[in-house]
């Protein structure tokens, strides 16, 4: 069995995880941490887990008395958090997983730029392979750190990567409306996220200046045609649902193409992929919710030659538990879909 500790395993993320290891046949949970509720059962936390997960949350400072007998441990801490643990369990020889973004960018100042941290590992940055399966497949089989993708990043650059690559769009006119579940902002306490906020209302959050923006735009350039460096218009909303995210994507045709010639590139870069659902239908939040799948369909429209592309995650499936899970089966030498196979739950 694969012994794995979560850090931070009390978020919404960490619980994720619990939950996708718990049914895991090859793994088994050797330590999660809480600062706030350490000491505390994690079944009193998330009553769920009563009669299944006997364990009490230990504090981060207490993680060395565990690190021996431990394979991999998942960081699912805010961004700015990951440097000193990920430095210590890659010096034990312990593979790291960070779900936050500390070692998305491969450019600290790019990093320090967006997220207002200094970027305090930049000698690990070369060693964290960006986990997105689909594109990096063989860099994770080789790999001991991985850092794992933003949601919205999930599904807009498995969205837009097969135009990319085949040059079939003028990578300049990109454009992104994403919506989010309000699980995407974490569990923590905060006034914009209360119910009354949120319930029956829909919008727009830091238009022009969301964190993911440059993150999608290094993997959109290294995944296109001719590398060179994509700016995008990226608009995050929030959407008053618990999960789930919608990726609208629209971008310029360089020629007219019927859309089956588009289709063609998809099932072409995604046909092998169990993960990936290429659509005829247009993708729904409902469809993917609790899964690791990412659904995705595409229109033209024939008036303005633009393209559209819509793809649909759970933001904690294959945005973010789902995927960390994926990343650990590849690093295990493990059958990708291991622990992962279930269907969306309706309604
Ligand atoms: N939610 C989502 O859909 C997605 C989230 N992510 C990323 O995953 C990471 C975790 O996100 P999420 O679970 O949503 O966040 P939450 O806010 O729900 O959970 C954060 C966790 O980190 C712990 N924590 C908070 N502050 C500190 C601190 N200063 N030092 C140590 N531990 C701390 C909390 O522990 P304690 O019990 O002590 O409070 C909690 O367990 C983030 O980097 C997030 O950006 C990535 C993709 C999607
Ligand atoms: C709805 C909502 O608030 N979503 C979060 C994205 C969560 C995520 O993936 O963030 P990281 O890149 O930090 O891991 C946000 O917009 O900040």
């Amino acid at each position: 069995m694969i012994k794995v500790g979560i850090v931070g395993a009390t978020g919404y993320v960490g619980q994720q995880l619990t939950w996708l290891l718990y049914h895991h046949p090859k793994c088994e949970i050797s330590f999660l941490t809480s600062n706030q509720y350490s000491k505390m059962n994690f079944s009193k936390i998330y009553g769920q887990y009563k009669g299944f997960i006997n364990k009490k949350c230990i504090k981060i400072q207490e993680i060395d008395d565990y690190l021996d007998q431990t394979d991999v441990v998942f960081l699912a801490l805010p961004h700015g958090k990951a440097f000193v643990l990920a430095k210590k369990c890659l010096a034990k020889g312990i593979k790291v997983i960070d779900m936050g973004a500390d070692f998305r960018l491969k450019d600290p100042e790019i990093y320090e730029k967006w997220y207002q941290v200094k970027h305090d590992g930049v000698d690990f940055i070369s060693q964290a392979v960006y986990g997105l399966p689909e594109i990096h497949r063989e860099e994770i089989k080789e790999a001991d750190f991985i850092a794992n993708p933003g949601c919205y990043c999930t599904a807009s650059i498995l969205a837009l990567i097969p135009l990319l690559k085949a040059g079939v769009m003028d990578p300049s006119s990109i454009i992104i409306d994403a919506a989010s579940g309000v699980s995407g902002s974490g569990r923590s306490a905060n006034t914009e996220n209360l119910f009354t906020e949120v319930h029956e209302s829909f919008k727009a959050y830091k238009v022009a200046s969301h964190r993911h923006t440059p993150e999608i735009e290094q993997e959109l350039s290294a995944a296109s045609y001719d590398k060179k460096k994509i700016k995008i218009t990226f608009t995050p909303h929030l959407a008053p649902m618990n999960r789930g995210i919608l990726a609208t994507c629209y971008g310029n045709l360089e020629n007219k193409q019927s859309i089956e010639e588009l289709y063609e590139l998809y099932y072409k870069e995604y046909g092998e992929e169990y993960f990936i659902r290429i659509l005829e239908d247009l993708p729904e939040t409902r469809w993917v919710k609790g899964s690791n799948f990412c659904d995705i369909a595409l229109r033209i429209d024939e008036r303005s030659n633009r393209i559209i592309v819509i793809s649909a995650i759970d933001n904690m499936g294959k945005g973010a538990a789902g995927q960390g899970i994926q990343n650990l089966n590849i690093l295990f030498g493990l059958k990708e879909q291991e622990g992962l196979e279930m269907l969306a739950m309706m309604p």
